[in-house]
């Protein structure tokens, strides 16, 4: 469609007009889940600090197995408590999952291979090649190596890396604290009573979620009316308090629709049409002090735009690494209603049939007023601009709901 602008070329432009926006604090590793890193984390030290076993068994020289012989148990190794011996030719020490190697022996048997006889010797029916069960010294981590980038949104795992190096503290980015407004005359807040004419407000709640998953610190400003001067008034406010300031609704040419007058008036914000659907309208720019992004009221429209176009700025801004989308083929499980112009973000379910395919679904209507299509999804289904009807059977592009949405 003319004048429509596709998401990639809007997003490389409005990932190119913004920086990073934070310092750096320390904070303890325990809250350090879903922050994001400032700096790069290299290990000094080697990760298992030492050979050791992993299974509970006998610990021996390989060379001494033949098809069935018999060793002489010379001690044990149990995980902080090492034999301080070493293993001769001929001997053999118990040792537990996690117990350092000892000098001298090589290998580890588990113990339902062999039998510890009355003697005290044990018995092996069969060789082992050499190095069987051990981990070596350094075989998860290298004195030396970086384990993780700055940039980096640290995961449950990652918390686990940096602990066994023996880190407690994180040097990490600020959080990014954002403010939202909900524009419009009809909207009232959930709790209180609904008069003709008037709506639930719903947005901020589906985009502070969002935001808080992106680990910003969230102040929701309530509503705001169509007049110029609660406008002009609001977007003071918000600016001030916060890094970034996202509404919603008023950025369509509707007559209420004052928001554009009031942001020109107060700093620099361009206003797309965007190829995809939902979503066509979308505001960004600055405020004195704040990064502006200016969602379409629709309910859907607001929270895809916020994940498909607000969230990788939020990243951007919070000083993460960029991350790409997962998009895979899948099959129309039925007819999916679709007119070129636009690409779509259909709401969707996958699941796997029988034979393993991977199917997709529409979750119902799909008007930018329906959440609920929304909220039974676990996927979009992304139809390419000048796509038209999609018939069953045919392969559609899916993209799974990433942590942000799940
Ligand atoms: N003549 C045209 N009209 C419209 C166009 C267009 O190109 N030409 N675009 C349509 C599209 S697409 C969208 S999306 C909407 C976006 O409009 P606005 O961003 O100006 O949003 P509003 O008009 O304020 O509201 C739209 C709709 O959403 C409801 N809404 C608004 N805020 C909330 C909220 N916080 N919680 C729940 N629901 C909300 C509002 O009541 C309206 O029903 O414009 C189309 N029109
Ligand atoms: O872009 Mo609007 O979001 O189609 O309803």
């Amino acid at each position: 469609m003319p004048g429509l602008t596709p998401l990639a070329q809007a997003l490389e432009s409005l990932l190119g007009a913004i920086e990073a926006r934070t310092s750096n604090e320390f904070i303890r590793l325990e809250q350090a889940l879903g922050r994001v890193l400032a700096e790069d984390v290299r290990s000094t030290l080697n990760v298992p600090p030492a050979d050791n076993s992993a299974m509970d068994g006998y610990a021996v020289r390989a060379a001494d197995l033949s098809a069935d012989c018999e060793l002489t148990l010379q001690g044990k190794s149990m995980a902080g408590h090492p034999y301080t011996g070493a293993v001769g030719q001929g001997g053999c020490v118990r040792i537990m999952t996690g117990a350092l190697l000892p000098a001298g022996a090589d290998s580890v048997v588990m113990q339902e291979n062999a039998a510890l006889l009355e003697n005290g010797q044990v018995q092996f029916h069969s060789t082992v090649p050499k190095g069987d069960n051990v981990r070596y010294c350094g075989d998860d981590i290298r004195a030396g190596e970086i384990i993780l980038r700055a940039g980096r949104r640290l995961r449950p795992a990652d918390l686990g890396l940096l602990a066994s190096i023996g880190i407690a503290q994180v040097c990490v980015y600020t959080q990014l604290k954002v403010a939202l407004l909900a524009t419009g005359d009809e909207l009232v807040m959930p709790g209180e009573p609904l008069a003709d004419g008037q709506i639930y407000q719903s947005n901020s709640f589906t985009v502070a979620a969002v935001a808080r998953r992106l680990g910003c610190d969230v102040v929701d400003l309530g509503k705001v009316d169509d007049s110029p001067e609660a406008l002009r008034q609001a977007f003071i406010q918000a600016d001030r308090l916060a890094d970034v300031v996202i509404t919603s609704g008023g950025v369509s040419v509707g007559e209420a629709d004052y928001t554009k007058d009031i942001l020109a008036e107060l700093g620099e914000i361009s206003f797309w049409k965007l190829a995809i659907k939902p979503g066509k309208p979308f505001a960004s720019g600055r405020l004195p002090n704040s990064v502006f992004i200016g969602l379409p009221g629709n309910p859907v429209s607001a929270l895809v735009t916020m994940h498909q176009l607000a969230a990788p700025m939020l990243r951007k801004l919070a000083g993460e690494t960029p991350v790409q989308p997962l998009r895979l083929p899948a099959l129309a499980a039925s007819v999916i209603r679709k007119s070129p112009g636009r690409t779509d973000f259909q709401r969707g379910i996958w699941q796997l049939n029988e034979q393993g395919q991977v199917m997709v679904r529409p979750t119902g209507g799909q008007s930018s007023g329906v959440l609920s299509s929304m909220s039974q999804a676990n996927c979009y289904i992304v139809l390419e601009q000048m796509r038209g009807p999609v018939n069953e059977g045919e392969s559609v592009m899916i993209e799974p709901f990433d942590a942000l949405l799940e």
